[in-house]
């Protein structure tokens, strides 16, 4: 579970600028700890978790104490937290240059872990046991808690091979080596008294896992009889068929996510009576916040009581609460309507408590109350789903395949886009500037009324001329407005579209201390007038060079935004891509050249099994396609992806047929562009040129080299130099500095490769 008020964020924001000590940090840890079990409790949980806080990232958290830490970021006498914080975030002080780790995404969330990198020199020693920690603590506070650990197949899937790995390696080949800590780890555990542990193996309802029976029977043979109780928690998928190995495993219990598939609820049943298994039923969604539908819910786990016997089954969430805000009390602005259909975390615990008593036959008058009450809620919210957008439907309906062809195919396009008049190896941003302590405060004070909406404005624009200005006078190319006006790429559009509701401090965390506060789509999607385009125009008003317009996409919006659950998510993007393409076609009448639409979360949303691709794929590239097709050849579209590895949706990154896209691919060692070189690709491409997710500034050299190999790989006439992300997160400081690098590197290659 997240913190209430972001307070982790906030401690460690005012650690890393030294505002706060070591200890200090620790302690307003131990607030957010005891905050969280106290009030767990309080819902009348019965299984509390501890040892999934982090100050950063819980995959990181096992490094750290595996440790599993890189030679790079050892050597120069930096505390053991500081250590953590550089391979999470990078380190560029007092003598220190180090980039941060490999990010990646979590399943498919859009939360992102640390990379743990690994190879046949690695030596795994438990530096600290924070699951035996943190019991203690939670114990101290009067909480028994079921500790949560990572377990050891899914650390090592998680993982990658480091530089100094021989080919072919694989992480998974170190499982006899890692098997010692955690046995270590656990039974140390048992021996501070824990009944319980929850071994998270998540990876179980992956593909991959069905080549892994033999490592997960090695590994839980190994750990089950030194071990507390284990749990064995598999969340976000289905077991399918390795189900039937994992129930044969020698744990006491199976976690199973029932939010996102129902369906396979009748096999396990069956596979965890057969093995004598405890069961625990994730029937209240830990990924999204509607409402649990209690009688459905209780009649799944009627089916699952009466064929296990009620001592066999658990109640829970169908994952961590990683992904869900922490209270719906800290909402005072949605409507009494709509807070009856959410559940946040805590609001999911007492789903969880009254689940759990309803299945156990209870007869407590409050029992019977919150089951009568959850009835109505969710016939209210039947009712409301009822009505819908007419025309926003009919629109839908009518979708040709002309809708989402551009008019000419690239190469004539490109020809056409020599009218943007920009040189050979075009350099560009991702669209964000630094968001500065004063851009927030602007905006807060506009929340807080006090300042005008004229006085905003004003300020905004001053902000894009100095972002216009900055970026003529370092020798960019084509030039972006900075996106000052903008509280988070997603929430900036969801509040001027039809169909969202938004929270005052419903934050969850993407990665580190970056926290987002994602819109819910309630009810039918449409636009009701342009939503960048005074911005874009007044930035080009500026400014001879081209100006880029920047849009976030119809799948990304709709991948960080909490969906509706009673339409599917192909027709809510749909609706999106339809309100995105009148945006473009404003932008492009309103003398913008060049327009991009990110995508950052497409590959997110892949579905985790294999056999679930080509449908998403299919609607995912339809839907960029339908939003950006609507211009003429000669304006010139962008797409912007990163975070992720993108190689194995390649195919469909090419069929989303955007003039442009940039790419991350500093942090992946560049083997995204041996898949285009693989694969081949026909249109223009910016692959990142340094890692914005730190604030090291990359030397002209680095640059260089960088721009040298990619130039192995990508014709010189197809190539863009960019970083690889946006820039909001950074200061200006290190901005100055490293566009100015990037700029000198651009010349040196127009000269080298003339
Ligand atoms: C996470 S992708 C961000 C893209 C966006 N245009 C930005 O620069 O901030
Ligand atoms: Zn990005």
């Amino acid at each position: 579970m997240l913190s209430a008020n972001r307070e982790v964020k906030k401690a460690v924001e005012a650690y890393w600028t030294d505002k706060i000590t070591a200890d200090e940090l620790t302690k307003a840890a131990s607030e957010v700890k005891k905050y969280n079990w106290t009030n767990l409790k309080a819902k009348g949980v019965d299984f509390i978790p501890s040892g999934d806080f982090t100050l950063y990232d819980h995959v990181l958290d096992h490094s750290a104490a595996f440790n599993v830490i890189p030679a790079r970021y050892t050597g120069f006498n930096l505390s053991p937290l500081d250590v953590y914080f550089a391979m999470g975030r990078g380190r560029q002080a007092g003598g220190v240059d180090v980039p941060a780790s490999e990010m990646k995404k979590w399943f498919d969330s859009n939360y992102h872990y640390v990379v743990p990198e690994l190879s046949e020199a690695t030596e795994f020693k438990l530096n600290f046991n924070k699951a035996v920690e943190e019991y203690n603590e939670a114990k101290a506070e009067g909480v028994i808690t079921r500790p949560v650990v990572l377990g050891p197949i899914s650390y090592l899937v998680l993982a990658k091979a480091d530089r100094n790995a021989s080919a072919g390696f694989k992480p998974i080949s170190l499982l006899e080596k890692i098997l010692p800590i955690y046995k270590q780890l656990l039974t140390e555990l048992k021996a501070s008294g824990a009944e319980w542990v929850q071994v998270d193996e998540p990876v179980l309802v992956m593909d991959v896992a069905a080549g892994l029976a033999k490592e997960y029977a090695t590994a839980y043979s190994a750990l089950a009889p030194l071990s507390p109780k284990i749990i064995l928690a598999t969340y976000y998928g289905r077991l399918d068929s390795n189900l039937e190995y994992a129930a044969k495993l020698p744990v006491a219990g199976l976690h199973i996510d029932l939010d996102r598939e129902p369906g396979q609820l009748d096999a396990t049943v069956t596979a965890a009576k057969a093995a004598g298994l405890v069961l625990s039923l994730g029937f209240v969604s830990g990924r999204n916040v509607w409402k649990n539908d209690f009688l459905t819910s209780v009649k799944l786990g009627q089916k699952a009581v009466s064929e296990l016997g009620q001592s066999q089954v658990i109640v829970a969430t169908s994952s961590s609460l990683l992904h869900i805000p922490v209270t719906l009390e800290s909402e005072k602005k949605l409507t009494a309507e709509q807070k009856d259909w959410f559940s946040f975390a805590l609001e999911k615990a007492s789903e969880v408590a009254t689940l759990a008593a309803i299945l156990s036959g209870s007869q407590d008058a409050r029992v019977s109350a919150s089951l009568e009450a959850n009835k109505k809620s969710i016939e209210a919210r039947r009712k409301f789903e009822a009505t819908s957008d007419d025309a926003v439907r009919k629109r839908v309906a009518a979708i040709t395949d002309a809708d989402i062809h551009r008019k000419s195919l690239f190469p004539k396009r490109m020809e056409a886009q020599r009218s943007l008049d920009l040189p050979k190896f075009p350099t560009t941003t991702i669209g964000s500037f630094p968001q500065t302590k004063e851009i927030r405060s602007a905006r807060l004070k506009l929340g807080k009324g006090e300042i005008t909406t004229e006085q905003y404005e004003e300020f905004i624009k001053k902000e894009i001329e100095l972002v216009v200005r900055f970026q003529e006078k370092v020798g960019l190319d084509l030039l972006v407005h900075g996106e000052p006006e903008r509280n988070d790429m997603v929430q900036y559009f969801g509040e001027q579209l039809n169909g969202f509701v938004f929270t005052q401090n419903a934050w969850v965390q993407s990665y580190g201390s970056r926290y987002v506060r994602p819109p819910i789509i309630v009810s039918d999607v449409s636009r009701t007038s342009p939503m960048t385009v005074k911005w874009s125009s007044y930035a080009q008003s500026l400014t001879k060079k081209p100006m880029k317009g920047m849009l976030t996409g119809p799948v990304t919006i709709l991948n960080w935004s909490f969906p509706r659950a009673d339409i599917s998510k192909e027709l809510q993007s749909r609706q999106l891509a339809l309100a995105l393409r009148d945006e473009v076609v404003d932008l492009e009448k309103a003398g913008i050249r060049a327009i991009q639409v990110d995508e950052p979360a497409i590959r997110e949303g892949l579905p985790l099994r294999r056999v679930d691709w080509d449908n998403y794929l299919r609607w995912a590239v339809d839907t960029f396609k339908l939003a950006t097709a609507g211009v003429t050849d000669a304006t010139q579209t962008h797409s912007h992806f990163c975070y992720s590895d993108f190689n194995d949706i390649f195919p469909s990154i090419q069929r989303l047929d955007a003039d442009v896209i940039s790419i991350e691919a500093s942090k992946s060692d560049m083997k995204l562009l041996a898949a285009f070189k693989e694969f081949g690709y026909s249109n223009e491409i910016g692959p990142g040129v340094y890692d914005i997710h730190s604030p090291r500034v990359p030397s002209v050299q680095e640059i260089k080299d960088r721009i040298a190999s990619m130039l192995g790989l990508i014709p010189d006439n197809m190539l863009f130099i960019n970083p690889d992300c946006g820039l909001k997160t950074r200061g200006w400081k290190e901005t100055e500095a490293a566009l100015a690098n990037v700029v000198a590197a651009a010349k040196w290659a127009r000269q080298t490769y003339a």
